[in-house]
Protein backbone atom coordinates (compact mmCIF):
# COMPACT_ATOMS: atom_id res chain seq x y z
CA UNK A 1 0.00 0.00 0.00
CA UNK A 2 1.17 3.12 -0.86
CA UNK A 3 1.50 6.52 1.25
CA UNK A 4 -0.43 8.63 -0.86
CA UNK A 5 -1.29 7.66 -4.41
CA UNK A 6 -2.61 9.23 -7.29
CA UNK A 7 -6.47 7.50 -6.28
CA UNK A 8 -6.06 9.29 -3.15
CA UNK A 9 -5.08 12.57 -4.68
CA UNK A 10 -8.44 12.42 -6.34
CA UNK A 11 -10.21 11.46 -3.74
CA UNK A 12 -9.04 13.86 -1.50
CA UNK A 13 -9.98 16.94 -4.25
CA UNK A 14 -13.58 15.40 -4.89
CA UNK A 15 -14.02 15.69 -1.06
CA UNK A 16 -12.56 19.20 -1.30
CA UNK A 17 -15.20 20.70 -3.86
CA UNK A 18 -17.98 18.13 -3.16
CA UNK A 19 -17.85 17.45 -6.70
CA UNK A 20 -17.15 14.06 -8.40
CA UNK A 21 -17.49 15.93 -12.11
CA UNK A 22 -14.49 15.79 -14.88
CA UNK A 23 -14.96 18.67 -17.19
CA UNK A 24 -13.54 18.24 -20.77
CA UNK A 25 -11.35 20.73 -22.35
CA UNK A 26 -12.32 19.67 -25.78
CA UNK A 27 -12.07 23.30 -27.86
CA UNK A 28 -13.42 23.65 -31.21
CA UNK A 29 -12.52 26.58 -33.31
CA UNK A 30 -16.07 27.70 -34.67
CA UNK A 31 -17.80 27.20 -31.26
CA UNK A 32 -15.12 29.52 -29.12
CA UNK A 33 -16.50 33.17 -28.13
CA UNK A 34 -16.39 35.51 -30.78
CA UNK A 35 -14.53 38.16 -28.64
CA UNK A 36 -11.69 35.62 -27.92
CA UNK A 37 -11.36 34.25 -31.67
CA UNK A 38 -11.25 38.38 -32.48
CA UNK A 39 -8.81 38.77 -30.33
CA UNK A 40 -6.81 36.08 -31.67
CA UNK A 41 -6.90 36.69 -35.13
CA UNK A 42 -6.02 39.99 -34.61
CA UNK A 43 -2.38 38.92 -32.63
CA UNK A 44 -1.71 35.94 -35.01
CA UNK A 45 -3.97 36.07 -37.74
CA UNK A 46 -6.10 32.78 -39.08
CA UNK A 47 -3.84 30.03 -38.69
CA UNK A 48 -2.59 27.05 -35.81
CA UNK A 49 -1.01 29.86 -33.88
CA UNK A 50 -4.06 31.71 -33.89
CA UNK A 51 -6.27 29.03 -32.94
CA UNK A 52 -3.66 27.98 -30.88
CA UNK A 53 -3.82 31.36 -28.71
CA UNK A 54 -7.60 31.24 -28.58
CA UNK A 55 -7.41 27.77 -26.79
CA UNK A 56 -5.33 28.88 -24.21
CA UNK A 57 -7.48 32.05 -23.61
CA UNK A 58 -10.55 29.90 -23.52
CA UNK A 59 -9.36 27.42 -21.48
CA UNK A 60 -8.35 29.76 -18.73
CA UNK A 61 -11.15 31.32 -18.63
CA UNK A 62 -12.78 28.06 -18.01
CA UNK A 63 -10.81 27.16 -15.74
CA UNK A 64 -10.76 30.18 -13.78
CA UNK A 65 -15.09 29.93 -13.55
CA UNK A 66 -14.67 26.14 -12.53
CA UNK A 67 -11.85 26.12 -10.22
CA UNK A 68 -13.67 26.52 -7.29
CA UNK A 69 -16.60 23.40 -8.17
CA UNK A 70 -14.82 21.14 -9.88
CA UNK A 71 -11.12 18.70 -9.08
CA UNK A 72 -10.33 17.22 -12.35
CA UNK A 73 -10.04 18.74 -16.02
CA UNK A 74 -9.45 16.33 -18.87
CA UNK A 75 -8.23 18.13 -22.29
CA UNK A 76 -8.36 15.70 -25.29
CA UNK A 77 -5.51 15.59 -27.31
CA UNK A 78 -7.61 15.34 -30.35
CA UNK A 79 -8.58 18.74 -30.92
CA UNK A 80 -5.11 20.05 -29.98
CA UNK A 81 -3.42 18.22 -32.63
CA UNK A 82 -5.70 19.57 -35.24
CA UNK A 83 -3.52 22.98 -34.79
CA UNK A 84 0.13 20.79 -35.11
CA UNK A 85 3.14 22.11 -33.18
CA UNK A 86 1.05 25.11 -31.46
CA UNK A 87 -2.00 22.98 -31.21
CA UNK A 88 0.11 20.84 -28.73
CA UNK A 89 1.89 23.95 -27.26
CA UNK A 90 -1.41 25.16 -26.01
CA UNK A 91 -2.08 21.40 -24.80
CA UNK A 92 0.66 21.66 -22.31
CA UNK A 93 0.44 25.29 -21.73
CA UNK A 94 -3.59 24.18 -20.53
CA UNK A 95 -2.07 21.75 -18.60
CA UNK A 96 0.29 23.69 -16.86
CA UNK A 97 -2.27 26.37 -16.41
CA UNK A 98 -4.65 23.66 -14.67
CA UNK A 99 -2.81 22.37 -12.36
CA UNK A 100 -1.59 25.82 -11.30
CA UNK A 101 -4.74 26.18 -10.25
CA UNK A 102 -4.91 23.11 -8.12
CA UNK A 103 -6.86 21.07 -10.55
CA UNK A 104 -6.24 17.19 -11.13
CA UNK A 105 -5.24 16.45 -14.83
CA UNK A 106 -6.74 13.72 -17.18
CA UNK A 107 -4.89 13.31 -19.93
CA UNK A 108 -7.19 12.18 -22.93
CA UNK A 109 -5.33 10.50 -25.25
CA UNK A 110 -6.36 6.53 -25.72
CA UNK A 111 -2.66 5.86 -26.17
CA UNK A 112 -1.57 1.90 -26.59
CA UNK A 113 1.43 0.20 -28.97
CA UNK A 114 3.41 -2.08 -28.25
CA UNK A 115 5.95 -2.50 -25.06
CA UNK A 116 8.85 0.14 -26.18
CA UNK A 117 6.56 2.82 -28.29
CA UNK A 118 3.91 2.19 -24.99
CA UNK A 119 7.06 3.16 -22.88
CA UNK A 120 7.87 5.91 -25.28
CA UNK A 121 4.01 7.16 -24.85
CA UNK A 122 3.72 6.52 -21.12
CA UNK A 123 7.20 9.16 -20.63
CA UNK A 124 6.23 11.56 -22.73
CA UNK A 125 2.66 12.06 -20.08
CA UNK A 126 4.56 10.70 -16.82
CA UNK A 127 7.79 12.59 -17.29
CA UNK A 128 10.87 10.95 -18.04
CA UNK A 129 13.32 10.29 -15.27
CA UNK A 130 15.77 9.08 -17.33
CA UNK A 131 17.49 12.18 -18.60
CA UNK A 132 17.32 15.95 -18.90
CA UNK A 133 16.03 17.20 -22.02
CA UNK A 134 12.28 17.05 -21.11
CA UNK A 135 10.60 20.47 -19.89
CA UNK A 136 6.96 20.16 -20.49
CA UNK A 137 4.74 19.79 -17.02
CA UNK A 138 3.92 15.65 -16.45
CA UNK A 139 -0.22 15.25 -16.45
CA UNK A 140 -1.60 13.38 -13.15
CA UNK A 141 -3.32 10.64 -15.44
CA UNK A 142 -4.18 9.26 -18.70
CA UNK A 143 -6.12 7.20 -20.86
CA UNK A 144 -4.91 4.01 -22.73
CA UNK A 145 -6.30 1.32 -25.35
CA UNK A 146 -6.27 -2.14 -24.25
CA UNK A 147 -6.44 -3.36 -27.54
CA UNK A 148 -2.99 -4.48 -27.98
CA UNK A 149 -3.18 -6.68 -24.87
CA UNK A 150 -1.38 -6.87 -21.35
CA UNK A 151 2.20 -6.34 -22.73
CA UNK A 152 1.28 -3.71 -24.56
CA UNK A 153 -0.51 -2.08 -21.16
CA UNK A 154 2.29 -3.37 -18.52
CA UNK A 155 4.72 -0.19 -19.40
CA UNK A 156 1.90 2.76 -18.62
CA UNK A 157 1.21 0.31 -15.11
CA UNK A 158 4.57 -0.04 -14.18
CA UNK A 159 5.04 4.12 -14.55
CA UNK A 160 1.74 5.13 -13.55
CA UNK A 161 2.50 3.25 -10.62
CA UNK A 162 6.29 4.54 -9.95
CA UNK A 163 5.49 7.94 -10.77
CA UNK A 164 1.97 8.30 -8.95
CA UNK A 165 -0.14 9.24 -11.37
CA UNK A 166 -2.64 7.30 -12.44
CA UNK A 167 -4.42 5.05 -15.69
CA UNK A 168 -8.08 5.08 -17.19
CA UNK A 169 -8.13 1.92 -19.21
CA UNK A 170 -11.15 1.74 -21.88
CA UNK A 171 -12.95 -1.07 -20.90
CA UNK A 172 -17.11 -0.25 -21.71
CA UNK A 173 -16.49 3.05 -23.67
CA UNK A 174 -19.95 5.58 -24.28
CA UNK A 175 -20.33 5.52 -28.05
CA UNK A 176 -23.30 3.64 -29.98
CA UNK A 177 -21.61 1.25 -31.30
CA UNK A 178 -18.69 0.41 -28.54
CA UNK A 179 -20.65 -3.02 -28.45
CA UNK A 180 -19.81 -4.43 -31.77
CA UNK A 181 -16.19 -5.32 -30.23
CA UNK A 182 -16.90 -4.75 -26.31
CA UNK A 183 -19.68 -6.94 -25.80
CA UNK A 184 -18.61 -9.74 -28.29
CA UNK A 185 -19.42 -12.77 -26.42
CA UNK A 186 -16.11 -15.34 -25.84
CA UNK A 187 -15.74 -18.47 -23.38
CA UNK A 188 -14.59 -16.89 -20.64
CA UNK A 189 -17.55 -13.89 -21.00
CA UNK A 190 -17.60 -10.18 -22.90
CA UNK A 191 -14.24 -8.87 -24.22
CA UNK A 192 -14.83 -5.60 -22.32
CA UNK A 193 -15.29 -8.04 -19.18
CA UNK A 194 -11.42 -9.56 -19.45
CA UNK A 195 -10.35 -6.15 -20.20
CA UNK A 196 -12.20 -5.52 -16.48
CA UNK A 197 -10.70 -8.53 -15.26
CA UNK A 198 -7.08 -7.23 -16.74
CA UNK A 199 -7.47 -3.89 -14.99
CA UNK A 200 -8.58 -5.64 -11.96
CA UNK A 201 -5.24 -7.43 -11.51
CA UNK A 202 -3.27 -4.07 -12.19
CA UNK A 203 -5.37 -2.41 -9.68
CA UNK A 204 -4.51 -4.92 -6.83
CA UNK A 205 -1.19 -3.90 -7.20
CA UNK A 206 -1.87 0.04 -6.02
CA UNK A 207 -4.04 0.70 -3.84
CA UNK A 208 -4.10 3.55 -1.67
CA UNK A 209 -5.58 4.80 1.88
CA UNK A 210 -8.59 5.72 0.17
CA UNK A 211 -9.51 2.22 -0.70
CA UNK A 212 -8.62 3.14 -4.21
CA UNK A 213 -6.42 2.31 -6.80
CA UNK A 214 -4.09 4.19 -9.39
CA UNK A 215 -4.79 1.86 -12.26
CA UNK A 216 -8.73 3.12 -13.27
CA UNK A 217 -10.99 2.27 -15.77
CA UNK A 218 -13.42 3.68 -18.56
CA UNK A 219 -17.08 2.98 -17.92
CA UNK A 220 -19.21 4.93 -20.38
CA UNK A 221 -22.72 6.94 -18.76
CA UNK A 222 -24.47 5.43 -21.75
CA UNK A 223 -24.19 2.27 -19.84
CA UNK A 224 -25.78 2.27 -16.53
CA UNK A 225 -26.35 -1.52 -16.22
CA UNK A 226 -23.01 -2.46 -17.11
CA UNK A 227 -21.93 0.36 -14.56
CA UNK A 228 -22.80 -2.31 -12.04
CA UNK A 229 -21.35 -5.56 -13.38
CA UNK A 230 -18.18 -3.57 -14.07
CA UNK A 231 -18.12 -2.05 -10.54
CA UNK A 232 -18.58 -5.33 -9.01
CA UNK A 233 -15.70 -6.59 -11.54
CA UNK A 234 -13.49 -3.60 -10.49
CA UNK A 235 -14.15 -2.33 -6.90
CA UNK A 236 -11.12 -1.18 -6.25
CA UNK A 237 -10.56 1.37 -9.42
CA UNK A 238 -11.76 4.90 -10.17
CA UNK A 239 -13.98 4.93 -12.81
CA UNK A 240 -13.98 7.86 -15.57
CA UNK A 241 -17.47 7.98 -17.21
CA UNK A 242 -18.21 9.55 -19.86
CA UNK A 243 -21.16 10.32 -21.49
CA UNK A 244 -22.95 12.80 -19.30
CA UNK A 245 -24.80 15.85 -20.98
CA UNK A 246 -24.07 15.94 -24.85
CA UNK A 247 -24.18 12.31 -24.95
CA UNK A 248 -27.58 11.96 -22.76
CA UNK A 249 -26.92 10.83 -19.61
CA UNK A 250 -27.96 12.37 -16.68
CA UNK A 251 -27.12 11.84 -12.63
CA UNK A 252 -30.01 9.01 -12.29
CA UNK A 253 -27.68 6.87 -15.28
CA UNK A 254 -24.18 7.19 -13.37
CA UNK A 255 -25.32 6.05 -10.04
CA UNK A 256 -24.04 2.94 -10.73
CA UNK A 257 -20.82 3.30 -11.61
CA UNK A 258 -20.48 4.63 -7.72
CA UNK A 259 -19.21 1.98 -4.70
CA UNK A 260 -21.41 2.30 -1.30
CA UNK A 261 -19.13 4.38 -0.11
CA UNK A 262 -20.52 7.28 -2.73
CA UNK A 263 -17.12 7.32 -4.46
CA UNK A 264 -15.44 5.54 -7.10
CA UNK A 265 -16.53 7.29 -10.26
CA UNK A 266 -15.44 10.62 -12.06
CA UNK A 267 -18.42 11.82 -14.17
CA UNK A 268 -17.23 13.28 -17.23
CA UNK A 269 -18.80 16.44 -19.92
CA UNK A 270 -17.19 18.55 -22.19
CA UNK A 271 -19.69 20.09 -24.79
CA UNK A 272 -22.35 20.59 -22.26
CA UNK A 273 -20.54 22.70 -19.78
CA UNK A 274 -18.06 24.52 -22.05
CA UNK A 275 -20.21 25.82 -24.37
CA UNK A 276 -23.19 26.58 -21.91
CA UNK A 277 -22.65 29.99 -22.84
CA UNK A 278 -23.84 29.54 -26.97
CA UNK A 279 -27.49 28.56 -25.54
CA UNK A 280 -27.46 31.64 -22.89
CA UNK A 281 -26.47 33.80 -25.79
CA UNK A 282 -23.68 35.22 -23.79
CA UNK A 283 -21.50 37.52 -25.28
CA UNK A 284 -19.39 39.05 -22.54
CA UNK A 285 -16.22 37.64 -20.40
CA UNK A 286 -18.11 37.91 -17.46
CA UNK A 287 -21.37 36.51 -19.09
CA UNK A 288 -19.22 33.41 -20.72
CA UNK A 289 -18.13 32.29 -17.37
CA UNK A 290 -21.58 32.75 -15.45
CA UNK A 291 -22.78 30.40 -18.33
CA UNK A 292 -20.02 28.11 -17.65
CA UNK A 293 -20.68 28.02 -13.75
CA UNK A 294 -24.18 27.65 -14.16
CA UNK A 295 -23.71 24.72 -16.00
CA UNK A 296 -21.22 23.34 -13.50
CA UNK A 297 -23.43 23.66 -10.90
CA UNK A 298 -26.43 22.12 -12.33
CA UNK A 299 -24.36 18.79 -13.15
CA UNK A 300 -22.60 18.74 -9.33
CA UNK A 301 -26.34 19.39 -8.25
CA UNK A 302 -28.04 16.58 -10.15
CA UNK A 303 -24.91 14.14 -9.83
CA UNK A 304 -25.12 14.76 -5.83
CA UNK A 305 -28.81 14.57 -6.06
CA UNK A 306 -29.13 11.06 -8.05
CA UNK A 307 -26.16 9.90 -5.19
CA UNK A 308 -28.60 10.63 -2.64
CA UNK A 309 -31.54 9.45 -3.61
CA UNK A 310 -29.75 5.65 -3.38
CA UNK A 311 -28.11 6.60 -0.48
CA UNK A 312 -24.89 6.83 -1.96
CA UNK A 313 -23.68 10.59 -0.75
CA UNK A 314 -21.23 10.78 1.46
CA UNK A 315 -21.13 14.37 2.45
O1 LIG B 1 -11.97 8.47 -22.49
C1 LIG B 1 -12.87 9.31 -22.64
O2 LIG B 1 -12.85 10.35 -22.02
C2 LIG B 1 -14.04 8.95 -23.44
C3 LIG B 1 -14.39 7.62 -23.44
C4 LIG B 1 -15.65 7.23 -23.92
O3 LIG B 1 -16.05 6.09 -23.82
N1 LIG B 1 -16.46 8.19 -24.45
C5 LIG B 1 -16.10 9.52 -24.53
O4 LIG B 1 -16.92 10.33 -24.98
N2 LIG B 1 -14.85 9.90 -24.10
C6 LIG B 1 -14.39 11.30 -24.25
O5 LIG B 1 -15.21 12.12 -23.40
C7 LIG B 1 -15.51 13.36 -24.05
C8 LIG B 1 -17.01 13.46 -24.24
O6 LIG B 1 -17.37 14.74 -24.64
P1 LIG B 1 -18.88 15.28 -24.52
O7 LIG B 1 -19.74 14.29 -25.22
O8 LIG B 1 -18.83 16.61 -25.17
O9 LIG B 1 -19.18 15.36 -23.05
C9 LIG B 1 -14.71 13.39 -25.33
O10 LIG B 1 -13.44 13.98 -25.06
C10 LIG B 1 -14.51 11.92 -25.65
O11 LIG B 1 -13.34 11.68 -26.40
Amino acid sequence: MNSVNYADRICIEIKKKRSHAVIGLDPIIERIPTFILKDAEQNFGKCDAGAAAAFIAFNQLIIDAVESYVAIVKPQLAYYEVYGAAGIDAYWKTVEYAQKKGLLVIADAKRGDIDSTASAYARSFFGDTFNEWQTHKKVDSLTINPYLGSDSLEPFVEQAISKQTGLFILVKTSNPSSGDLQDVVTNTGTIAEQVAQLVHNYALRDIGKSGYSSIGAVVGATYPEEQQVFREAMPYSLFLVPGYGTQGAKGKDITNAFNEDGFGALISASRSIIFAYEKDKSETFEQVQLSIINAVNMMNADINTALKDVGKLNW
